[in-house]
């Protein structure tokens, strides 16, 4: 017997959607969302139904056909603090993201599209891996204020993606290995998957900066800023998502452009580029230390890894500590049907969501 599934992972700038016969990748399409066409709507949720009827109007464009469907599997949003895996999409997750995510995201919207398309054809929709799956161990959740507890924020889908891929190129059981994964797209993560279990990482907000993002700021200049320039949430959030790291230095969130720069002679941008570069090496040090150096491989994936000279720069600076992999761009779609997949085979079993507070916010912005 063969399955049908269709993923559908939505970005803050596209919703891409793949059809899966079993393994196999059998149709694809990335439906572009324009700045001025997203301006349209004010919030994250107000887009789901424009980007639900544009899924539809592709699919039905392509002639595909969905009665055959055996499951839909959208990207997972900012649920608190859930385990590794696949989620059953159910009321209790999908009035979460909507009312009470960990923060916004457009992978908030993957459950509920995935759940409208499957509901129409009585079929199941599940999340796989989401965004805040959270594995840590205590010892490194502990911040030195005891209102902030670290928790799990990474690009999991296509990390532990190209962690299984290494293990299963290599003949290793990933459940025996510490590996160390960078996720170096738009945003940068790392993560330290210990004998199967995501024991530690470094979230966007809290190591290297990145295309789009600011990463780790310094704390009491950071709370000066926040306190004396007058603007909201949402804006200062906005800053350090969306317009911080490169675009804030150098205008730009295309590494191919900067290094277009720096092949003319542009020392600054040379500066910002080769300060990113470091910083995600001293995550991965930092990472390393939870396991007190005994680190069987570093994985640099993402978009940025197909730079070779980024890829030389980190690696020059922790390969010291391990061997160094390069797997260019990512595997998210396929992480998304693969897990689905192994659900409908009976391979794993789905988690059931329940609703739970959001715990692990900012304590101050939720009073
Ligand atoms: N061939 C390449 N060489 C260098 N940088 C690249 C290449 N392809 C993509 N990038 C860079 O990767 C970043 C986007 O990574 P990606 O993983 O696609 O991001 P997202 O997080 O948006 O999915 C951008 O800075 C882009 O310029
Ligand atoms: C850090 C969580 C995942 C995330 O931010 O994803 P994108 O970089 O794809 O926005």
């Amino acid at each position: 017997m063969s399955y049908k599934i269709l993923a559908i992972n939505p970005g803050s700038t596209s919703t891409k959607i793949a059809v899966y016969e079993d393994e196999q990748e059998v149709w694809s399409r990335s439906i572009s969302h324009s700045t001025e066409e997203l301006l349209n709507y004010p919030t994250l949720f107000d887009q789901l139904m424009m980007r639900y009827e544009k899924i539809i109007d592709t699919i039905t464009y392509h002639d595909i056909p969905l009665t055959d469907l055996s499951a839909v599997v959208g990207r997972g949003g900012m649920l608190p603090p859930v385990q590794a895996g696949t989620y059953l999409v159910n009321k209790a997750m999908l009035e979460q993201l909507e009312f009470d995510p960990v923060g916004e995201h457009a992978s908030n919207l993957g459950a509920p599209l995935a759940y409208r398309v499957a509901e129409q054809l009585s079929i199941p929709a599940y999340i796989y891996d989401p965004v805040t799956v959270d594995e840590m161990i205590d010892i490194t959740r502990v911040t030195g204020w005891k209102i902030i507890s670290r928790f799990g924020k990474c690009h999991n889908l296509n990390m532990r993606a190209a962690a299984l891929r290494y293990a299963r190129e290599n003949g290793l059981d990933y459940n025996d290995q510490n590996l160390i994964i960078s996720h170096l797209g738009g945003g940068i993560t790392s993560s330290l998957h210990s004998k199967g279990r995501i024991i530690d990482m470094i979230s966007d907000d809290e190591g290297a900066f990145a295309p789009e993002r600011a990463g780790l700021l310094p704390g009491q200049q950071l709370v000066a800023v926040c306190a004396k320039c007058g603007k909201s949430y949402e804006e200062l959030s906005r800053m350090l998502r969306r317009t911080g790291g490169m675009l804030d230095h150098l205008g730009t969130t295309d590494l191919r452009e900067v290094e277009k720069r720096i092949a003319g002679g542009d020392e600054h941008a040379e500066l910002i580029y080769e300060a990113m570069a470091l910083n995600v090496a001293k995550d991965i040090a930092r990472l390393a230390a939870v396991v007190s150096g005994e680190v069987d491989a570093i994985i640099l994936t993402g978009g940025i890894a197909y730079s070779k000279k980024f890829t030389a720069l980190v690696t020059g600076r922790v390969k010291w500590i391990a061997p160094v992999k390069i797997f260019a761009g990512e595997n998210e779609m396929e992480s998304l049907a693969h897990g689905a997949l192994r659900v409908l085979t009976g391979e794993e079993q789905a988690h059931e969501y329940a609703a739970r507070p959001v715990v692990t916010a900012c304590p101050i912005e939720k009073e």
